[in-house]
């Protein structure tokens, strides 16, 4: 195989066609095993760890360990962009640029194949980022643990920049988040008499609209937080009053306190509505994933970098609310994150999200002469 002898925008459609939940990407992993098979052996080692992959490049004189990550899961969106490679999943969809993810990430690997550095580089793909979460249990796994980098770092499309640019900071890039989902048990009946049950149709409509003061109403203003319900289901039919409702979302906030914060808030909503409502109520917070936390040194050096070489515009940037569970990679290890412009017409997490996929090559390209650069600079010094 040659340099540059993978086709990544035929490997980037490929994996676009096939979205699928966290951890159960197992078409995903075959796909990227095969794709991997393809390359010479010789210099690399490859290891499964439930649905992900993990991918050793030996280097030439390694000192050190250098990570790169990419994620591997879907979301249950509706693809609605129109594309002849559109996902196969009905219901399914890399909505969150996933693939984009994976194919750098198997860009990244081709080239030092064949332009071996003096670190090794472990590429990591890891599943289920958009839940459970699947950063903190590979970081946690005997596989991640024998390979663990010395520094870490990662991309995210983000479509509201233009191809050519990245955007980044130093310190807090992603909000912390915790999941939501609240259970409220009542009484069901016949629709005629309300009086003989407890309506739980009502009493979600309450709190749906009590949960929007938490953040408003609750935390300083120059602090950031949101509460977002994404799903609200009750009921069984048209005229049975509904014994049983169930809000999902998501909370986040930049700071920890905050988010501890709005979690004491929602449990006290939540008892108001068992007192008022007389029925019984569960929260269970899901999966929490901590902070981006981007080690200000690192991304300060990137930053400087990719400016003077590395062909793109960089955009510092504020933090966004968006959650990441790359942030336990860095709650451990030194490195960063960044926004890859990939100017989608719609936004992450919707139908119709279709990245350019021009920033590929782009990324690839930028990743590969940093890491290289970096190794070489670090053995230097
Ligand atoms: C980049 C991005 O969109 N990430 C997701 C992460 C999901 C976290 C978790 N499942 C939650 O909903 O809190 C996001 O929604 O920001």
């Amino acid at each position: 195989m040659t340099p540059g002898a993978l086709d990544l925008q035929a490997i980037r459609r490929d994996l676009h066609r096939i979205p699928e939940p966290g951890f159960q990407e197992f078409e995903t992993q075959r796909y990227i095993l095969d794709v991997l098979a393809r390359l010479p052996a010789s210099r690399i080692e490859v290891k499964t760890w439930r649905t992900g992959v993990l991918v050793r490049i030996k280097g030439t004189a390694p000192r050190r360990v250098v990570g790169y990550r990419a994620d591997m899961d879907g979301l249950p969106v509706e693809e609605a962009t129109g594309l002849a490679f559109r996902s196969v999943r009905p219901g399914y969809m890399h909505a969150c640029g996933h693939d984009v993810h994976m194919t750098v990430a198997l860009g990244v690997v081709e080239h030092f194949v064949h332009h071996p550095v003096r670190d090794d580089l472990v590429v990591v793909f890891q599943p289920a980022e958009e839940g459970p979460g699947g950063a903190l249990p590979m970081r946690e796994s005997p596989e991640f643990s024998r390979w663990k980098p010395d520094w870490i770092i990662a991309l995210h499309v983000a479509p509201e920049y233009p191809v050519g640019t990245i955007a980044l900071r130093e310190g807090t890039l992603f909000a912390g988040t915790s999941e939501l989902f609240i259970d409220l048990i009542g009484q069901g009946g016949h629709a005629a008499f309300p009086h003989r049950a407890k309506d739980m149709a009502v009493a979600a409509a309450h709190l749906l609209v009590q949960l929007q003061t938490v953040v408003a109403r609750n935390l300083n203003p120059l602090d950031a937080g949101v509460v977002t319900i994404g799903r609200m289901e009750a009921g069984t039919k048209q005229n049975i009053i509904a014994e049983r409702a169930r809000l999902e979302g998501t909370i986040r906030a930049l700071s920890t306190e905050s988010l501890s914060q709005m979690k004491e808030r929602i449990e006290a909503l939540v008892r108001g509505i068992e007192e008022g409502f007389s029925c019984r109520a569960t929260i269970d917070y899901g999966a929490n994933y901590q902070q981006v936390y981007n080690t200000p040194d690192l991304t300060r050096e990137f930053m400087d970098w990719a400016a003077r070489e590395g062909g793109v515009t960089v955009i510092p940037c504020e933090p966004a609310m968006t959650g990441e569970d790359f942030g336990y990679f860095l709650e451990t290890i030194p490195g960063f994150m960044f926004w890859l412009g990939v100017d989608s017409p719609e936004g992450l997490h919707s139908a119709g999200m279709n990245p350019d996929e021009r920033a590929i090559d782009i990324a690839v390209s930028l990743l590969t002469r940093y890491f290289t650069w970096k190794i070489e600079r670090d053995a230097a010094v």
